[in-house]
């Protein structure tokens, strides 16, 4: 029976072959769409971008972006959530804003997002290739960044250039006694703090030798102008059809700025070079004992340190001149408006909460007194002025965004980040986020007080709720130094003086921030000091 059946079916199907090829091809079509159709959706559910607004052709979301950038993006990602996709032109950009993201970029992507993105007026800085700022994750960053921890920025360096910053709260105290003293209305202290930190970051740079008046004064103009460019958005950095066209006119700025810079370090570099010559004569016309050189690498600057290893023929890298003068750009640019605008972020606040201040200068006197002045040596015993510094990190980070750019794809929450996208992380929106602080617009130094809600939390990147100095490899490497020099200059400022708003000022501050590559105040800080310490210290 089964083998008759066989049979006839055997028949039946030799009598239809042509019907039977169509239905084996249609089979095998149905089936490769099917295939076709099941890879291509879960490649497109791993290729998804995270959500983000809705964009326009071409400029994709650049019409959102309004000024000041951090809170835009925050805005924004309240309504697309924390980890935001945004289009800059043909750029494609993600957005972490809150503390998960930005620990699962950094710690589970760091070798993917270890990157920055070189924009067009950076690379005019950069010589034409890349500065240490803007260097890809390559073997030249490694090798600066190792330098830049054991000796040009590390404890030890910061140690021994505490004179030198001593020196220059000092010429800032003296300035403001003579202003108080001499009847003076008002003390523009913003232009004080930026001449204290500029003066404080070139002499680490340059030592006192090698740094004439004028190089500082041209120093100061010459910053302000190549950080106003390199944080001005420019087009060509993110729309195609821009590039090469530098519409805005900002490459060309760029190159004349850098002429005025390229002039001010070859100056800088000469008189170092000078002095070098000098003190080796010297050395081997007395003849230098080991005791002598022990003392001779304490004095050195950073320029010393860049020169000998530039010299140094067995170094695992060739560090050249436009290398050396690249990298002192950058700790320029990084490292002089920061620290000033953190003083005045922080005086701003204290003024704006005068119980916090009565407890800051009561802790002053009670370890210091009155008769000398505070200095960093004693920060570990202010404790209640430490956790104002944070607190203020916390509401006003001076680099509220920072830029980094993925080497290669990346996958984060189920969603496909493309290689090359920027990964912007809003370090700002993050010590503001309501799901972790409480009452996070209010300025309460106590929160990192004991007892208080952020009791122990450190503020150097590993705990991502707070991370002012960015976080991982790419994180600030003069984060050592501005934990030192920042509140200390605060301190004397308030051991040494009372401070009231001047005439046609009003209470509160206003707390509106600038443009720019670092969110400073975006009035000046005008105010009037009174002496407070009788008689009042020597300022040495
Ligand atoms: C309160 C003061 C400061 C704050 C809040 C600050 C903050 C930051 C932040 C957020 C970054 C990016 C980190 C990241 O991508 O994870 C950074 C990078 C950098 N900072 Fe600072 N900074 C300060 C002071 C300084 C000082 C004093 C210097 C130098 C003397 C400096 C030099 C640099 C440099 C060179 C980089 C780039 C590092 C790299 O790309 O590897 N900064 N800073």
């Amino acid at each position: 029976m089964a083998v008759a059946m066989e049979e006839q079916l055997m028949s039946m199907l030799l009598a239809n072959r042509n019907l039977v090829s169509v239905v084996l091809v249609l089979v095998a079509a149905v089936t490769a769409v099917a295939l076709h159709y099941l890879i291509s959706s879960r490649r497109h559910h791993a290729r998804r971008l995270p959500p983000g607004p809705m964009s326009l052709p071409v400029i994709g979301h650049l019409h959102l972006l309004r000024s000041p950038v951090h809170r835009t993006l925050r805005d924004l990602a309240d309504r697309a959530g924390p980890l935001m996709h945004i289009r800059l032109g043909s750029t494609h950009c993600v957005v972490a804003s809150n503390a998960e993201v930005a620990r699962e970029l950094i710690r589970g992507h760091e070798g993917s997002i270890s990157d920055r993105p070189l924009t067009e007026v950076a690379r005019q800085f950069a010589y034409g290739g890349s500065s240490f700022v803007f260097a890809p994750y390559d073997a030249y960053w490694r090798f600066i960044k190792r330098l830049c921890m054991s000796e040009l920025l590390g404890p030890l360096a910061i140690e021994l250039h505490r004179p030198v910053r001593r020196a220059g709260a000092a010429s800032l105290l003296r300035a403001v006694l003579e202003a108080a003293n001499g009847g003076e209305k008002a003390v523009d202290l913003t232009h004080e703090l930026i001449r204290f930190s500029h003066t404080s970051v070139l002499r680490m740079i340059a030592g006192t030798a090698a740094v004439p008046g004028s190089v500082a004064s041209k120093a100061r103009e010459v910053v302000k102008d190549a950080a106003e460019l390199v944080g001005a958005f420019n087009a060509e950095d993110y729309i195609a059809v821009c590039r090469g066209w530098d519409p805005q006119g900002l490459r060309r700025r760029a190159a004349a700025v850098h002429v005025r810079y390229d002039a001010l370090l070859e100056e800088m570099i000469r008189h170092k070079e000078k002095a070098r010559e000098a003190s080796k004569l010297l050395g081997d016309l007395v003849g230098s004992g080991d005791k002598d050189s022990a003392a001779a690498a304490a004095r050195k600057d950073m320029l010393d340190i860049l020169m000998d290893k530039a010299e140094d023929k067995t170094a695992e890298l060739k560090l050249t001149r436009e290398k050396i003068k690249s990298f002192i750009i950058d700790v320029m640019i990084g490292g002089s408006d920061t620290m000033a605008t953190m003083v005045e972020w922080m005086l701003a606040e204290l003024l704006n909460h005068p119980e916090c201040l009565r407890k800051v200068v009561a802790e002053i006197d009670g370890v210091v007194g009155g008769g000398r002045i505070v200095g960093e040596e004693d920060l570990p015993q202010l404790p209640y002025l430490m956790a104002a510094y944070k607190e203020t990190l916390r509401l006003h980070p001076p680099a509220p965004v920072t830029h980094r750019q993925s080497s290669e794809e990346m996958e984060i929450r189920g969603f496909a980040i493309p290689q090359g996208t920027m990964v912007f992380i809003n370090i700002w929106a993050i010590g503001r986020d309501p799901a972790f602080w409480e009452d996070p617009l209010a300025f309460v130094p106590e929160r990192f007080m004991p007892g208080g809600a952020a009791e122990g939390m450190n503020i150097r990147g590993q705990q991502f709720q707070l991370m002012p100095f960015g976080s991982g490899r790419r994180g600030c490497p003069g984060m050592g130094l501005a934990l030192q020099s920042v509140p200390a200059m605060l301190a004397a400022l308030v051991q040494c003086f009372d401070w009231s708003v001047a005439a046609g000022g009003g209470m509160p501050l206003d707390m509106g921030e600038s443009d720019g590559l670092v969110c400073a105040r975006k009035e000046p800080l005008v105010l009037r000091p009174t002496p407070r310490l009788n008689p009042f210290p020597a300022v040495v």
